[in-house]
């Protein structure tokens, strides 16, 4: 059965095949058909048109859009959906006038995420994820990247990414793992980090490879966690092992992982709360998506990343949740995109090719998803009746969207 969505407001970010991602002022162009039709069949975009040369179809389910506006489903591209329980104590902490830094250095922070993972079952652990995973479906989310990095062991981070596979199994969204056991350093290997790195790259990536578990690899390069100099190691083993990097990176200061990720040509470097010059510099001509992750800074009070100086020397962004208990307990990404607006400075236009066309390329899905081009998979944002795109961001914390499909079917 084929479903016509017929007298669509506005349709918003159509493009061509051939656009994998959009740059400094491109950002500001969102390509929409006023008054369309839109046609699905097999789960694809089929056709789509004005509603004045709308041809006679047969068979087909319609939805009128009367008043509503039809968008590609939003991409996260960053986020650590699989965690247990949470991390409420250090939220009322910092309220308390500790700092994000002091909580993990007193063994909180992932530390703590870690022991609480461990101590849970893998059945626990799907059943806690598989419910934040339909949590943020009914959020507009179509597409989503999620990673591990709260096990620390072998055999914790393979629990976390067996979930993940079976996340993959069972729900229709395109789903990235990534490999994230360079997320901090154990306790037990406190004053043997060389070890730790070599468990990563000797013992849990070959065993990744061999079962297929993810797609990418990723290290928190920051001063207290990891170097610059463990990030080559990391990326450089997880590449051999087939995985494509990325990088969490300029979180709290810059040291020169930036440079360290382009030249790996990982797929995207994510925070980049704190840029200088010439981290903007090296970013150019380079095939690494920038990631902001607005709500981390909204949640931790730290700066947002500069989206203004990044898009203005001709870069492109990416924008995503973090979904993550600690640094960011939400996976709202339409709160993401009116913090972008509201705290970064971002034209709604900017912001919405942020969350879609380049967070599919950040992780690795442009060509099949992130806009309204025929033949990519129909994973499709109804909003309700609003008077403008510009409105989402506008009217913050409220819901505008009445259905989600993925793959043509209605999923919200
Ligand atoms: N910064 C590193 N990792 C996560 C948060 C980790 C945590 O606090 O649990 C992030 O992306 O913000
Ligand atoms: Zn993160």
């Amino acid at each position: 059965m084929n479903l016509l969505f017929k007298n669509i407001k506005q349709l918003l970010q159509v493009r061509d095949q051939e656009t994998r991602l959009v740059s400094g002022s491109e950002m500001k162009d969102l390509p929409v058909i006023e008054n369309a039709w839109l046609l699905v069949k097999d789960g694809k975009i089929a056709d789509f048109g004005k509603m004045e040369n709308l041809p006679a179809f047969e068979d087909t389910t319609e939805v009128d859009a009367s008043g509503k506006f039809l968008m590609p489903g939003w991409v996260d591209s960053h986020t650590h959906l699989v965690y247990a329980g949470n991390r409420e104590q250090e939220f009322i902490d910092r309220i308390n006038g500790l700092t994000y830094e002091e909580i993990a250095n007193k063994g909180g922070g992932i530390l703590n995420s870690a022991k609480k993972l461990q101590e849970t079952s893998e059945e626990e652990l799907y059943r806690q994820t598989a419910q934040r995973l339909e949590e943020v479906i009914n959020m507009g989310t179509t597409a989503i990247e999620i990673k591990s990095g709260y096990g620390l062991t072998t055999e914790a981070e393979l629990k976390m990414l067996r979930v993940i596979k079976k996340l993959k199994e069972n729900y229709d969204l395109p789903i990235k793992a990534t490999f994230l056991g360079a997320h901090a350093i154990p306790k037990e290997f406190k004053d043997n980090k060389e070890a730790y790195l070599n468990l990563l790259t000797e013992e849990m990536m070959p065993k990744i490879a061999e079962e297929k578990l993810a797609e990418y690899v990723d290290i928190f390069c920051e001063k207290g966690y990891f170097t610059v100099e463990d990030t080559h190691r990391i990326l450089s083993a997880g590449k051999e092992h087939g995985l494509i990097p990325k990088i969490h990176v300029n979180q709290f200061n810059s040291i020169g992982g930036i440079q360290a990720g382009v030249e790996h040509e990982a797929l995207s470097v994510d925070h980049l709360e704190v840029m200088t010059p010439e981290d903007i510099e090296s970013l150019k001509g380079s095939k690494t998506m920038p990631v902001a992750l607005p709500s981390c800074s909204l949640f931790l009070s730290i700066p947002y990343t500069p989206a203004r100086e990044l898009i203005d020397a001709g870069l492109p962004l990416a924008l995503a949740t973090d979904y993550n208990p600690g640094s960011t307990p939400s996976g709202n990404m339409n709160l993401v995109v009116s913090l972008a607006c509201i705290k970064m400075k971002m034209n709604p236009e900017e912001a919405i090719n942020a969350a879609t066309i380049n967070a599919a390329y950040a992780m690795g899905i442009s060509d099949t998803h992130g806009s309204i081009t025929k033949g990519k998979a129909a994973n499709l944002i109804l909003t309700s009746e609003i008077p403008s795109y510009g409105f989402l961001p506008y009217s913050f914390g409220a819901n505008h969207i009445d259905k989600v499909f993925i793959n043509g079917k209605e999923v919200s």
